[in-house]
């Protein structure tokens, strides 16, 4: 059996989309929503797969000090980079690809949440990254544990 959770996380964020062509080539900020979804095969004495609280110290303390309140940038943005660097304080975070919803999901998934749960014996399958409340990207895992990449825009946000 595996049982699921989830556990959500807001923060505020800078970006732009290199190359984009339109309005969001221009630097704006968004209030993101993150959705995690973790699972495991069985709960603890207290009947929980993992405590909500436990969540929230890993995946908020990671947003916290990377993305909230940050620019994230796409590193061919040398021009969006180089600007950055010129304001002080600056707090800035550059990914390999553009801040799309859907790569921001992505790398949470990829990157950060397996070194953030290792040796909790929970898996995130999911993320979910909504940057307005009609829109939102969610990268998943697969059964095999292989990422199935899945956008999907216009969806009302579940409050
Ligand atoms: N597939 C994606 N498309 C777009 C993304 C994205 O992450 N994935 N992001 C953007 C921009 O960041 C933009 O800020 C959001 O654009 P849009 O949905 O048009 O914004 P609004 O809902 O605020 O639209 P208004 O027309 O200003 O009300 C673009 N596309």
């Amino acid at each position: 059996m595996s049982l699921s959770i989830m556990r959500r996380i807001k923060f505020c964020a800078g970006h732009r989309l290199y190359k984009h062509g339109g309005k969001c080539e221009f630097f704006h900020g968004h209030n993101y929503v993150a959705d995690f979804h973790v699972s495991g095969d069985e709960v603890d004495d207290v009947g929980r797969v993992i405590d909500f609280a436990e969540l929230k110290r890993l995946f908020k303390g990671w947003i916290d000090e990377h993305w909230d309140h940050a620019f994230i940038l796409n590193e061919d943005d040398d021009n969006g980079i180089n600007a950055l660097k010129q304001v002080v304080p600056c707090k800035m975070y550059v990914l390999p690809t553009n801040p799309t919803a859907e790569s921001m999901a992505t790398y949470l998934l990829e990157k950060v949440c397996p070194k953030l749960l290792k040796g909790t014996g929970v898996t995130c399958r999911k993320v979910a990254i909504w940057e307005t409340e009609d829109s939102f990207a969610e990268a998943s895992l697969d059964s095999a544990g292989n990422l199935q990449s899945i956008a999907e825009l216009s969806e009302p946000m579940v409050s």
